[in-house]
């Protein structure tokens, strides 16, 4: 099985249902997609995908929001809160500081409940709903917990979440909390919660909805969909480059399978593709470590930290899609530090865009690469920004101004003003 660019579509086998199937991307072994639950291959316990036997071009997406790419999904709509269509700002002043010819901002924290896990989850619940499975479950270190909940909620799910006590921002464990999730805190780190969430799963008490669910992906692929529609509609092209935080590298494979697929479509040419170019912060940088040392697999850190709680990750289980995502499109992946994460955040918000810590290891990450001189100054780029400054209240108190205290009365506040 190849993860390569340049692979043909392929065969459609006798039980595809409906021209859907899950194929293994390491043994090519397939499945039907709804018959079963099932997360990784039977066979050799490899990551799947979703395949189709027919793949639409730009010219087949009609309507808004995740939906709008319903001839790239494998239904017509899903669980939905209005999901996707988020806004790809401009940035004139980080553009002209970093220096390249085009810089966007493609704010995921303009989803429903301020993270690109809604664009997943839509997908994934009604996958849930298709299985007639009864509890939801997730490990999270906040986001997907939130989405988690939010989503099954509308859809009428128990949800059980698990999370790394102390760990998560407080804004996503209060959208846990309000839309009804058992809410599990854990002695140990995501990927500890992970581990349990899949034992949990295999074992039957929970359908996982971690991305590790192959369905979860196909709905981030939207992510990728929009920004090259974005593109094309302001530049003509699409961008050279894509520049995203990564945790369990999701969204690296979900927009890496995005562009395959337009490959295989004919929709654009595979030299066109922009370069995947991962971002995670020094405490937690298993990506980088293996694109750095050219390995074909990634080394589980077993101790992480980092003040960007959402990708505080050592164990990124969507490797072995994403790390054929970075090489076959000419990207790479790059750490930053916590300071760099922060001054990235104040300089996103100084163009009036809010977004959390992990969002802004996109633009840090751009940032350093463009001063090494890996990126080029002729470059359009986007950035992805995965969610919302309000998710994680305390960082944006840390890395904001200081309030004032004054008297109750207005000379008094003069006085203040002219100190
Ligand atoms: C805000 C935020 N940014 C980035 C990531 C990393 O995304 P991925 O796991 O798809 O690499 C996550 C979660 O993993 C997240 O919650
Ligand atoms: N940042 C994530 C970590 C889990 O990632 P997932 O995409 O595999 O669900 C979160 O928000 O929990």
């Amino acid at each position: 099985m190849s993860l390569s660019l340049s692979a043909d579509q392929p065969e459609r086998p006798a039980d595809a249902d409906e021209g859907v199937w899950l194929e293994c991307i390491e043994c090519g072994d397939t499945f039907a997609p709804f018959d079963d639950v099932r997360y990784t291959c039977d066979e050799c316990d490899g990551l799947l995908e979703v395949r189709y036997a027919d793949l639409p071009t730009f010219d087949d997406f009609e309507g808004e929001g995740v939906w709008r790419y319903a001839d790239a999904l494998p239904f017509d709509s899903g669980v939905s809160i209005q999901e996707g269509a988020t806004p790809l700002y401009e940035v004139p002043r980080l553009e002209d500081e970093i220096g390249v010819e085009a810089l966007r901002i493609k704010h995921e924290g303009m989803n429903p409940t301020g993270s690109f896990k809604d664009r997943g989850m839509t997908v994934g619940v009604r996958v849930a709903a298709e299985l007639g499975v009864g509890r939801l479950a997730c490990a999270s270190t906040g986001n997907t917990s939130a989405a988690l909940a939010a989503y099954g909620s509308r859809g009428g799910m128990q949800t059980l979440v698990l999370l790394p006590a102390g760990k998560v921002a407080a804004g996503k464990i209060a959208q846990a909390s309000l839309h009804g999730a058992r809410i599990l805190e854990v002695d140990g780190n995501f990927d500890a919660c992970l581990d349990i969430v899949q034992e949990l799963a295999g074992q039957g008490e929970a359908y996982l909805l971690n991305s590790l669910n192959p369905f979860r992906l196909e709905g981030q692929k939207t992510i990728g969909l929009e920004i090259l529609e974005g593109f094309l509609a302001d530049y003509d092209a699409v961008p050279d480059r894509i520049v995203l935080p990564v945790g369990n590298a999701g969204n690296t494979s979900a927009l890496y399978k995005a562009f395959r697929e337009l490959v295989q479509a004919g929709a654009i040419d595979e030299r066109d593709v922009p370069k995947l170019t991962g971002v995670q912060a020094e405490g937690a940088a298993p990506m980088v470590e293996a694109i750095e040392n050219g390995a074909d697999e990634v080394r589980r850190w077993e101790d992480v930290e980092t003040r960007a709680t959402a990708i505080r990750i050592g164990n990124p289980v969507n490797a072995p899609k994403a790390l054929p995502g970075i090489r076959e499109t000419g990207g790479t992946a790059v750490a930053v530090s916590d300071a760099e994460i922060t001054e990235a955040q104040r300089d996103i918000a100084a163009e009036g865009i809010g977004v959390e810590p992990a969002s802004a290891a996109s633009v840090a990450g751009l940032r350093k690469l463009r001063a090494e001189g890996i990126v080029a100054d002729d470059e359009r780029v986007a950035c992805l920004t995965t969610g919302h400054l309000l998710k994680d209240p305390d960082a944006a108190a840390a890395a904001g101004v200081d309030s004032e205290s004054v008297p109750a009365d207005t000379q008094g506040v003069l006085e203040h003003l002219q100190e």
